[in-house]
């Protein structure tokens, strides 16, 4: 199996204080990897190292590298816009632009250069497709996003990364604002991408982690436990610190 992303030696400080500890980790082509563990433990900041997002924060400070298909992401003369254009990301709120629901999925095309009318009309009715939100919206494009349920606004959200044809999505939290109807939603979604995308979710909950992802890697105080096939992972966990995790007794 073909490792889309690894990671060497990878330590994160935010000042003084050590976010990512020496973190090693493989995440496979067209698979979806869980991120689990308990609050503050890195995952949402491991997650955000693989598109250089905590490059945005002042005193975070990064050491080790992240090989995207074999290129080292944190290199000189990457370009960082082209990487978060190839990982997209998708956040623990719905965040749609105050703008009409097509607006919204034709920002990232227009930004990066598309202005023809009928390109963009199929880029968009493309990723509203691959967002399983077209039939729901295709009557009301000009619309404002702001209109949608939560649900919606989220696989907007999905819509506007595929928009720019990513190869990989990262996802954090991305149901944890969601009622249960919206959230298998998303999660159906979630393993139809996985044909075309490579798939990174930090989730809090177990269960959705068992139930959508191939792989899991368990992080705690900035490390990473046990890696491995989810199945393996919380039927047969190796690390007693996974087994107590996974079994609640603590977190
Ligand atoms: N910008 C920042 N400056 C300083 N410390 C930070 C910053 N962002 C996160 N931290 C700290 O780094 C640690 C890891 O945070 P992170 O958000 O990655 O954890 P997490 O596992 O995603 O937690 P949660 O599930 O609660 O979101 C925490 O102790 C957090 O307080």
């Amino acid at each position: 199996m073909e490792n889309k992303i690894y990671t060497e030696g990878l330590n994160l400080y935010y000042g003084k204080f050590q976010a990512l500890k020496g973190i090693k980790m493989e995440v496979k082509k067209n698979k979806v990897t869980a991120l689990i563990g308990p609050s503050g433990c890195g995952k949402s900041t491991f997650l955000r190292t693989l598109n250089r997002m905590n490059d945005l924060i002042e005193d975070a400070r990064i050491e080790g590298k992240i090989f995207l298909d074999n290129k080292n992401i944190y290199d000189p003369d990457v370009d960082v816009v082209d990487l978060r254009k190839r990982v997209g990301m998708v956040f623990q709120k719905p965040n749609p632009f105050p703008m009409s629901i097509y607006d919204n999925v034709a920002y990232g095309p227009r930004i990066h250069g598309d202005r023809d009318k009928k390109k963009l009309d199929e880029i968009v009715e493309k990723s509203l497709r691959g967002a399983a939100l077209w039939d729901e919206v295709k009557d009301r494009l000009r619309d404002s996003a702001l209109g949608l349920s939560g649900g919606q606004q989220q696989r907007l959200c999905i819509a506007r990364v595929l928009a720019v044809e990513p190869e990989v999505v990262l996802m954090d939290e991305p149901c944890s604002a969601l009622d249960p109807i919206s959230t298998m939603k998303i999660e159906e979604l979630i393993e139809q991408l996985k044909e075309n995308y490579t798939i990174v979710i930090v989730t809090h909950n177990m269960q959705q982690a068992g139930r959508i992802s191939d792989y899991t890697a368990f992080f705690l105080t900035g490390e990473i436990i046990e890696f491995g096939l989810t199945e393996e992972l919380f039927y047969n966990p190796k690390n007693k610190k996974t087994e107590d995790y996974i079994t609640g007794r603590f977190g």
